[in-house]
């Protein structure tokens, strides 16, 4: 199996020590530890050294007064040819497809609309505290080339792949499965485990884009490097019965991706509004993992995905912005919808839950586990601030981080130990 394993800093950072409010995601259930007055030590190597509290005498001043430190955001779904079209209210899903997206998608034709993009992306996510997403690229070589120069250059961690497509878009559009998969092949010698940081996700864009031929290639692409696979599922009710006109042998949405080679522990599925519950037991047991897109599925008017079905399951769930469907860049903004959504579907979800959701349970639906989404000796110094209100009690505390639609920017934002925003208050050097 192939995993992208984080070696040293090609430009190793300064050790450091952070000082201020921490929260730590516990590794394996929905709780955050708070850290009320905390030292956070960065190594040379751009992994946390030691988290402890601060001492009484401490001479360190706070590095962000105002806010605290957690791991940064993981968006575990978001589309970079969609960065201009945000807020295009042409739903539901198919017909926003055919009048917002697929035109737009068509323009990453040209590199430097591509380049012009992927900088306004790469910034939009840096802006919110994202430090790891999984994105759809167009399905043009030369545009996901491109993003991963930008991403490379910008210092964010990511699962990027060519969105594949040969069937049920314009022509533009449109790739055979043997020159998508060779431009994978050279996409994959090139970029997948740049850095420690970047890595390639075979990306069939849902099952109605791709022919049974494109998706049996892109699960044996999958199989043949060990690589995740991301793809849509189940989140509109026509696009449900087109997918069951298109594939009559298949017995239902999840199986038509289970046929053909793309379900298994490395899948992320997005979505997942429509499921039912024999598809979530299936999803469980083949060991797959969801992006929940609430903020998206709110404004195509899709529906409600069950958290409950999936964390009930046991099922790895991350947060994903879903842009352009999704209205932001904001995590905490999705983590809100989050919220709206769980009410609706009648289990309600806390703030610590959704705030772990959006950063250690992306980390774990991304097969990042061992790397990112805690605050403890060892995992990778990704980091976001935060400015939050000083308030003592614990869930309001998370509900002001949550739920306060006006809030600021990240003040900072650090990969792997070193700062791709902000900057830290200049204090008495105590490494
Ligand atoms: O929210 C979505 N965004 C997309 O780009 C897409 N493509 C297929 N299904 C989709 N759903």
């Amino acid at each position: 199996m192939s995993t992208i394993t984080d070696g040293p800093a090609k430009t190793p950072s300064r050790a450091r020590v952070l000082r201020g409010r921490l929260l730590c995601p516990d590794p394996r259930q929905a709780k955050i530890e708070r850290i009320a007055d905390g030292l956070l030590t960065i190594g040379e190597d751009g992994r946390i050294a030691s988290i402890a509290p601060a001492p009484e005498d401490c001479p360190l001043p706070q590095s962000y007064p105002g806010a605290v430190i957690l791991p940064g955001f993981v968006d575990a779904h978001v589309h970079f040819p969609q960065t201009r079209v945000i807020g295009s209210a042409s739903g539901p899903l198919l017909r926003w497809l055919e009048r917002t997206v697929f035109p737009e998608e068509q323009r990453f034709n040209n590199v430097r609309y591509a380049a012009a993009v992927a900088w306004e992306f790469c910034e939009a996510l840096i802006r919110q505290g994202t430090t790891c997403a999984a994105i759809y690229a167009s399905s043009h070589e030369a545009a996901t080339d491109v993003l991963f120069q930008e991403l490379s250059r910008c210092g964010l961690r990511a699962l990027v792949g060519m969105t594949l497509m040969d069937r049920g878009a314009p022509p533009g559009l449109l790739v055979g499965a043997d020159e998508a998969i060779a431009g994978c092949e050279r996409l994959i010698a090139r970029w997948h485990g740049h850095d420690g940081r970047l890595g390639f996700c075979v990306t069939p864009r849902f099952a109605l884009s791709c022919t049974p031929e494109l998706l049996r290639a892109a699960g044996r692409l999958a199989e043949a490097h060990g690589l995740h696979v991301q793809t849509h599922l189940s989140e509109n009710t026509d696009e449900l019965r087109h997918t069951a006109a298109a594939f009559p042998s298949a017995r239902d949405y999840l199986g038509v991706y289970e046929s053909h080679g793309l379900s298994g522990p490395r899948s992320l599925f997005a979505h997942c509004v429509h499921l039912s519950d024999g598809e979530w037991d299936r999803l469980a047991a083949a060991g797959g993992a969801v992006a929940h897109c609430p903020d998206s599925n709110f404004f195509l008017g899709s529906g409600c995905m069950r958290l409950r079905a999936a964390t009930g399951r046991n099922i790895r769930v991350g947060l994903g912005t879903d842009v352009g469907a999704g209205r932001s860049f904001s995590l905490r903004q999705v983590v809100a919808s989050a919220y709206d959504a769980s009410l609706i579907a009648g289990a309600p979800a806390t703030a610590e839950e959704l705030l772990w959701l959006a950063t250690r349970g992306g980390a774990c639906a991304l097969g990042m586990a061992a790397e990112l989404g805690c605050l403890q000796a060892g995992y990778s110094a990704d980091l976001a601030v935060i400015d939050a209100p000083e308030i003592a009690a614990a869930d309001g505390l998370f509900d002001a981080l949550a739920f306060r639609r006006d809030a600021a920017p990240a003040r900072a934002v650090f990969v792997r130990g070193a700062l791709l925003r902000g900057a830290v208050a200049a204090g008495p050097e105590v490494v």
